[in-house]
């Protein structure tokens, strides 16, 4: 075991109410909304088909050149009613949005900066509004904030010099300033996802890192904070060299989810674009654009390992929503009315995984939710219980799609006939678990 001094600042599975709560709500938006979606993948004329909020660095933009667009940041289509409704219609619990990206543009008019929304056209703070409406429509606030800042005088990629020890430190004063005032500003915020700490120089901050999560949570209390903020005083990030988790979830989960219960050892966020690559808004969408339906595979899958989704949304730069995502907000908005039930405040549910889809459980019920994702040919969906569990009563959740029997093919072992189902989506059956068996197999009438 390494001596770690500047590792985890919280314990490692928090039970306080504030990570309860981020725990039972399992489904998040994730929004980039900047000065890239002005550009949106194109600079000169030219397509770029990288990240859109990486534009800058794709066209080998300078940054006088790139600050130039918040000459015309003008977002006169920016409702956040709008935004917040359509949310809650998708079923999302919490949202994260980019105040500042890696471009160091702010959302907010902050003191320690004019890089930001009080020297633009719109001039108004972007930021209030947006958190009252969330809030007003019972959606939790996070703010994701890129530590990378390509704007700022004082960044640093590494410290090689003097000068550069010099520069950072301000750099360092000028982060922990701006995460103050976004605390002060909006106190209903419940959490920050941070992004843009794998250089050299933030790897070399473990201790200016670990009391700067101490500072934040002492300005308030029950704050929630990524495993991504931090690295340890050996530089070794989301896990310290002990492997202990840093913050409070682990979010190295980006663009990919787990496929295994390892991760059951921590709470953990996995975040998804909707395309192949891209967070802020693109024009031109090439390549595989996710169904409804796939996404809700993956939402399902990260409830089923105890974790959370969060899924991009990247708004043009007038503020409005393309179609692709207005699609999403109807479609997986549908399913979560019927189903929502096996997300919201569910968890793994403890029993073997089949290939017809996942299981989850609200922790402590005796309900177990099957969520069947991909029928099987022979139409039976096999459940493998534990030796001292047995099925008392089954049915689907919500509409019922056939007529369901249940055979037991071996010791604790079933079929659930499916009878002839015809769906697009998803859908749910629940199983209530009982831990006695009639000994003459009957089982006893449900008691539901
Ligand atoms: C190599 C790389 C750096 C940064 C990112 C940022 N993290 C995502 C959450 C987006 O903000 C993306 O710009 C993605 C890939």
């Amino acid at each position: 075991k390494k001596e770690v001094q500047y590792g985890p600042v919280s314990p490692e599975k928090r039970t306080d109410p504030a990570m309860e709560k981020w725990r039972d709500n399992r489904f998040g938006q994730f929004i980039h909304w900047g000065l890239y979606a002005i550009p949106a993948g194109y600079w000169k004329g030219k397509y770029y088909k990288g990240a859109a909020e990486w534009l800058k660095s794709w066209a080998k933009v300078p940054m006088n050149e790139w600050a130039k667009l918040a000459e015309e940041f003008n977002p006169e289509q920016y409702d956040p009613e709008e935004w917040a409704s359509m949310a809650k219609q998708m079923g999302a619990r919490y949202v994260v949005l980019t105040t500042k990206h890696h471009e160091g543009f702010c959302l907010w008019p902050s003191q320690y900066t004019d890089f930001d929304i009080s020297n633009t056209p719109y001039q108004k703070d972007l930021l209030k509004p947006f958190v009252e409406a969330y809030n007003k429509a019972g959606i939790d606030v996070y703010f994701y904030y890129s530590v990378l800042d390509w704007y700022h005088p004082d960044w640093r990629y590494a410290l090689k010099s003097e000068e550069d020890k010099q520069a950072f430190e301000r750099f360092k004063t000028f982060t922990k300033n701006q995460l103050s005032e976004l605390i002060e500003r909006y106190p209903s915020v419940k959490g920050f996802w941070f992004d843009g700490t794998w250089d050299a120089s933030w790897k070399a901050s473990g201790q200016f890192s670990y009391e700067l999560e101490k500072h934040m949570k002492q300005l308030k209390p029950g704050l929630i904070i990524n495993s991504r903020m931090r690295a340890d005083e050996w530089g070794s990030r989301h896990f310290d060299s002990n492997g202990q988790m840093m913050g409070d979830y682990a979010s190295g989960w980006e663009r990919k989810l787990p496929t295994d219960t390892s991760v059951l050892h921590n709470d953990w966020e996995a975040c998804m674009t909707v395309p192949e690559n891209q967070w802020g808004y693109h024009k031109n969408w090439e390549g595989h654009v996710k169904t409804p339906t796939e996404l809700i595979e993956m939402m399902v899958r990260c409830t089923a390992l105890s974790g959370n989704f969060l899924l991009n949304f990247g708004p043009k730069e007038d503020g409005s929503i393309r179609e692709e995502e207005q699609l999403l907000v109807k479609e997986i908005g549908n399913w979560m009315e019927q189903y929502g039930n096996a997300i919201y405040n569910c968890a793994y549910a403890g029993l073997e995984k089949q290939d017809w889809g996942y299981f989850t459980r609200e922790p402590g019920s005796k309900t177990v939710n099957m969520v069947v994702c991909n029928i099987p040919v022979n139409k039976a969906l096999r459940i493998q219980l534990p030796k001292n569990l047995f099925i008392q009563h089954y049915e689907y959740m919500g509409k019922p799609l056939s007529k369901l029997t249940l055979e037991e093919i071996g010791k604790n072992e079933y079929f659930i006939h499916l009878g002839k189902v015809k769906t697009k989506q998803p859908f749910v059956i629940n199983i209530q678990l009982t831990s006695e068996k009639t000994d003459n197999g009957l089982y006893q009438k449900a008691k539901t």
